[in-house]
């Protein structure tokens, strides 16, 4: 039984599902817009964990022979047939409505119709028609994430404005050193499959200075917050610190060509992105309460 529960887990992608709800919860905490809200937020929490996770179990599904000829994935759950297929296609089914119907009598139709159009873009859309034939694969795919905070302003009823959408643009222009810098780790695996990766087409050099273009990006709209006023000092002092740790990683990305500076990245991408919201958080707190 434990080992058919921690299957499950990684069938569903546990940690990047808790990962994604905690940007959604992050921005309704900044919306500052979630005290009448607390049910609604409940419901959208439990009906957004049911279809990201069907989503991510029919990334499995449709990548399962591209997951069998790599290293990274070639232990997961349906290359070495682990549980029974009809097995998941019934979690995934009833994953599916669930969520569905969770969302739509509990939370509200923009809410459920947004889950939904993500749902289809990252399951079906990125997996099947973008990810096997572009290099700007993981560009496109970091729609799904961008789309993220404003599923948060939807389920609060909260106006999308610029501060908004600066989240999304931070998340859009954070996924490509996340996911690249996987790619470089894993570049024979890459190399070796049939997926239009950017290191496998252009090479590890230019898939550097791609991640630096999207870093400095990055790091730039990390503080446009500031300046438009979006945040304060606490922020700003924070996010500071946490870009020069940053710069330090991608510069040593990008000129001392070490393979395990590659994997730091991606880890430390992570803890970026949880740390941006963290900062902001504070920062909201404490400018709210004095
Ligand atoms: C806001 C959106 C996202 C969040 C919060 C997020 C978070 C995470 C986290 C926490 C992990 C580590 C999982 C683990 O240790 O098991 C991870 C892994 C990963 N992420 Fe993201 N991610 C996001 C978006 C994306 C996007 C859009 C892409 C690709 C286009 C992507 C590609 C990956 C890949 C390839 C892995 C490795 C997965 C594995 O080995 O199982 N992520 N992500
Ligand atoms: C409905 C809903 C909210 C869905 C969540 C959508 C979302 C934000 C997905 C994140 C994308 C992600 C983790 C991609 C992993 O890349 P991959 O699948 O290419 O990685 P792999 O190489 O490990 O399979």
């Amino acid at each position: 039984m434990y080992k058919f529960f921690k299957n499950i887990l990684n069938l569903i992608k546990f940690k990047i599902n808790i990962f994604i709800i905690f940007c959604i919860l992050s921005v309704i905490i900044l919306t500052n817009n979630y005290n009448k809200n607390f049910i609604k937020i409940f419901f959208s929490i439990i009906g957004i964990f049911f279809l990201s996770s069907s989503s991510f179990i029919i990334n499995n599904i449709l990548e399962r022979n591209i997951d069998k000829k790599m290293n990274r994935t070639k232990n997961r759950v349906l290359v070495k047939k682990k549980i029974n297929i009809n097995i998941i296609i019934l979690i995934l089914i009833i994953f599916l409505f669930l969520g569905i119907i969770i969302l739509y009598k509990f939370v509200n139709f923009k809410t459920t119709f947004l889950t939904f159009f993500i749902f289809i873009f990252y399951s079906i859309i990125y997996t099947k028609f973008i990810k096997p034939y572009t290099i700007y694969n993981v560009v496109l795919g970091g729609i799904s994430g961008a789309l993220l905070p404003i599923l948060s302003c939807f389920i609060v009823s909260s106006k999308i404005n610029l501060k908004i959408i600066f989240f999304c643009i931070i998340i859009f222009l954070w996924t490509p050193p996340h996911f690249w810098s996987l790619s470089l780790y894993f570049y024979k695996d890459y190399k070796n499959s049939n997926l239009y990766m950017l290191p496998k087409i252009y090479g590890k050099k230019i898939t550097r200075k791609y991640i630096l273009f999207y870093s400095i990006l990055l790091i730039l709209f990390t503080f446009l917050i500031f300046i438009f006023n979006f945040a304060n000092k606490i922020y700003f002092f924070l996010i500071f610190i946490l870009n020069i740790v940053f710069f330090f990683i991608i510069y040593k990305l990008c000129f001392y060509y070490k393979k395990y500076i590659y994997y730091l990245n991606f880890i430390f991408s992570i803890k970026y992105l949880f740390f941006f919201f963290l900062f902001l958080i504070i920062d909201n707190f404490y400018y709210f309460k004095n």
